[in-house]
């Protein structure tokens, strides 16, 4: 069974090794990820996950297909992706000392073109961050491209106060999640 991965992450790809599996494309898609209005975020992240991989399943009949989203929010607020410094600045800024959720929607488009969904929701607590820290983290730039302005598998996890949930959830990728998701879509996994 062919398996894409409609991911242009490269850490998707491997959260996914560790699973024992590799792609036999990776096809990333290119879709709108604009927040609706009034959209919380549990749902943007599952309509995300579905669009990416409703869109790359299109082009690969008969292959299973799999996409996922991650998002952070503070509450009913979504967290951009910091693709600036100001952004990571302000994301940083309200999570300090505050408790947020990491969502990671996922979908798996089988064979015969059935979805199947499912999600992550870890609780993430970072430390009080004072100024100096946040600007060392900052001219780290691991918070290029990342929802929330962090990432937790580099140097901001030193700031991680509490984690529930699934650290690879966080990362992009909930390996037991996709685990279930891929098997149920008739992906052999050891
Ligand atoms: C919170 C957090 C996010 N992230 C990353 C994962 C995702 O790449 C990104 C969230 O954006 P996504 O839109 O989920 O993913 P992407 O644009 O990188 O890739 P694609 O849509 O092609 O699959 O933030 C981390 O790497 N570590 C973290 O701790």
């Amino acid at each position: 069974m062919r398996l894409i991965l409609a991911s242009a992450s490269p850490r998707r790809l491997e959260l996914l090794a560790r699973l024992g599996i590799s792609p036999d494309a990776i096809d990333p898609a290119e879709i709108d990820e604009a927040v609706g209005k009034g959209e919380l975020p549990v749902p943007h992240a599952r309509r995300l996950a579905a669009e990416k991989a409703a869109a790359v399943a299109a082009r690969h009949p008969g292959c299973v297909t799999l996409a996922a989203d991650t998002v952070v929010a503070a509450g009913r607020r979504i967290l951009p992706k910091a693709e600036d410094e100001a952004t990571a600045r302000a994301c940083l800024a309200l999570l300090s000392g505050r408790r947020h959720r990491v969502i990671t929607a996922l979908t798996v488009i089988d064979a015969e073109g059935r979805a199947r969904h499912r999600e992550s929701v870890s609780i993430v607590t970072f430390k009080r961050l004072t100024d100096d820290e946040i600007a060392h983290y900052l001219a780290g730039g691991e918070w290029h491209g990342k929802a929330g302005g962090y990432a937790i598998q580099g140097a901001a996890e030193a700031y991680v106060r509490f984690l529930a949930g699934s650290h690879s959830g966080v990362v992009g990728l909930p390996l037991f999640e996709t685990r279930a998701l891929l098997a149920a879509s008739g992906i052999a996994l050891g």
